[in-house]
């Protein structure tokens, strides 16, 4: 499991090793690992290292002190070093006069000319965990004559830490070596796109930070919470999944739900809705009938994709709520939620509830997501008692405690119609089998995406043939776990 911390909390921590390490210690070590990062890519990148030239972009903070002394440690090392300094007054001085000593060439950004255009790799120290909005317009003009790969240190300058929003200009690297602690930007959207190769180097944080604010599953915390059928089980005893969803005018929403169902995990599923007859003929063991009445028990419902907003649509809704089995209330059902406040009092005090909105969705029920997704999430999980999904590049989950999982992977294979779809079958098939309903929207996100990949592999594909790709999805986890 991958943890993140707010940058707050990093400050906190690394107040507490400061006081008891030796001055400039850490930040030397943190800079020994950019450089030897930097000359990992120098020799990737161009054959060798030593004669190769680097340029260091110095801010008014430690950021730019961890590129100064980078570039000390780099000059050792036979490389060519300038440093640009955007703040001379505020420079480290440390690592300024480190620099200098090793032979380090120091010039104003105003001075610059050519220089960012030379590089064979330009490091960005210009700032760090201070960040606030984008690049100023100096540090933009440099950033933007720089040809060479960049090497973020921390992270990309003109990225928001704590929200991952990118509200100007702003670096792109092709790695990022951070420190102590993933933060909140190397798994958001849009920042984590400008990261490249995020590198965590331990600087002795751990033991102080506590518990983290949001975390990232592994492939392996998804494969051992994965259920599969034992010895002992029947087709009831590893949880029924009811899908209320579809309809006559969206019967194929009916079909995309259920087969996200049906193939995340053995038992049976439950079909109830005017759709019965396609969903029963694209699968056949599927207990499909026209109403909920007759729909038979089962351990966890599914509604909302292509329920529509109707009468029968709210009815639905209000009688899975009743219901008294978890449920994942997603697209229209979400909007049902957000129109008629009144079927809230439908729900089943206690039973767990995930909603999984878009942005749009998110928008209709809690107002607009903002800059700050994993704020607004959080407070929507408190709001209504509930796991709370929203979609997008990074796929942010909250529960009423305050816990947060983010998803994020750098693809978008399942930004197409129906995919959400698939998804929340997915999630039904984890809370039937009992998984608590953070970890089951967690486990269906990343499931979802992985099988998105292995769908598309490297085209693009239709949200069908990602359903048929949930048992590789999970034939891959079980491989790697
Ligand atoms: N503490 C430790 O032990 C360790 C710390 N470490 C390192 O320290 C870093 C944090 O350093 P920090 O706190 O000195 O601030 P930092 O991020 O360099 O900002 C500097 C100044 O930049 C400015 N600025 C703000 N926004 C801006 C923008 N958009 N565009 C341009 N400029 C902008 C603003 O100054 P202003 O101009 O507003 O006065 C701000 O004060 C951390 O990320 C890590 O790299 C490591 O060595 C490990 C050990
Ligand atoms: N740019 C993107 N990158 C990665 N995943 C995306 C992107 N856009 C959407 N998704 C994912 O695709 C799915 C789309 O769901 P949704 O918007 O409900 O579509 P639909 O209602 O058509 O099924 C969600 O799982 C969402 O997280
Ligand atoms: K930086």
């Amino acid at each position: 499991m991958r943890e993140v911390w707010t940058t707050s909390r990093i400050r906190a921590a690394e107040d507490v090793v400061l006081a008891r390490t030796q001055s400039g210690a850490l930040m030397r070590r943190a800079a020994f690992a950019v450089s030897v990062r930097a000359a990992r890519m120098l020799r990737e990148r161009t054959g060798r290292v030593t004669g190769r030239h680097v340029v260091l972009l110095v801010g008014a903070g430690n950021n730019g002190g961890d590129a100064l002394w980078a570039g000390a440690f780099l000059r050792r090392r036979g490389v060519g070093v300038t440093a640009v300094l955007l703040a001379p007054d505020k420079a480290h001085p440390e690592g300024l006069s480190a620099l200098r000593r090793a032979g380090g060439r120091v010039v104003l950004a105003q001075d610059v000319g050519d220089v960012p255009a030379e590089a064979d790799l330009v490091i960005d120290g210009i700032v760090g965990l201070a960040a606030r909005g984008g690049l100023r317009p100096d540090a933009a003009a440099l950033v933007e004559r720089a040809t060479a790969p960049i090497l973020a240190v921390d992270l990309p300058s003109g990225v928001d830490p704590d929200t991952g929003a990118v509200t100007g200009p702003a670096v792109t690297a092709a790695a990022t070596v951070t420190f102590g602690a993933y933060k909140p930007l190397h798994v958001l959207h849009p920042a984590a796109s400008h990261c490249g190769d995020v590198h965590l180097i331990d600087i002795g944080l751990r033991p102080e930070l506590g518990e983290p604010d949001t975390r990232v599953l592994d492939p392996d915390d998804v494969a051992t919470r994965l259920p599969l059928p034992r010895p002992a089980d029947d087709k009831y005893t590893q949880g029924v999944v009811g899908i209320a969803a579809g309809g006559s005018t969206y019967p194929g929403a009916a079909v995309l739900t259920t087969s996200g169902a049906v193939l995340t995990k053995s038992g049976m599923v439950r079909y109830a809705g005017s759709a019965a007859d396609v969903v029963r003929a694209r699968w056949p063991e599927v207990i499909a009938t026209g109403s909920l009445s007759d729909a038979g028990r089962v351990q966890a419902w599914v509604t909302g994709p292509g329920l529509g907003t109707a009468s029968g649509a709210r009815e639905t809704v209000r009688e899975v709520l009743a219901a008294g089995v978890p449920v994942i209330a997603d697209a229209d059902a979400v909007n049902l939620l957000a129109a008629h406040p009144d079927l809230w009092d439908a729900r089943e005090p206690g039973t767990p509830l995930v909603l999984t909105p878009h942005e749009r969705e998110f928008a209709r029920l809690a107002g607009d997501v903002g800059h700050d997704r994993v704020a607004a999430v959080t407070a929507a999980a408190k709001r209504y008692n509930a796991v709370v999904l929203l979609k997008g590049h990074s796929t942010v989950i909250a529960d009423p405690k305050g816990h947060v999982f983010v998803h994020y992977t750098g693809r978008a294979w399942p930004a197409t119609a129906g995919s959400g779809d698939v998804l929340s079958g997915i999630i039904g098939a984890l809370l039937a089998a009992g998984i608590a309903p953070l970890y089951a929207a967690a486990c269906a996100a990343w499931l979802h995406d992985s099988a998105a990949t292995i769908a598309a592999s490297g085209a693009p594909v239709p949200a069908s043939l990602i359903a048929e790709a949930i048992p590789a999805a999970i034939r891959g986890l079980r491989v790697s776990a």
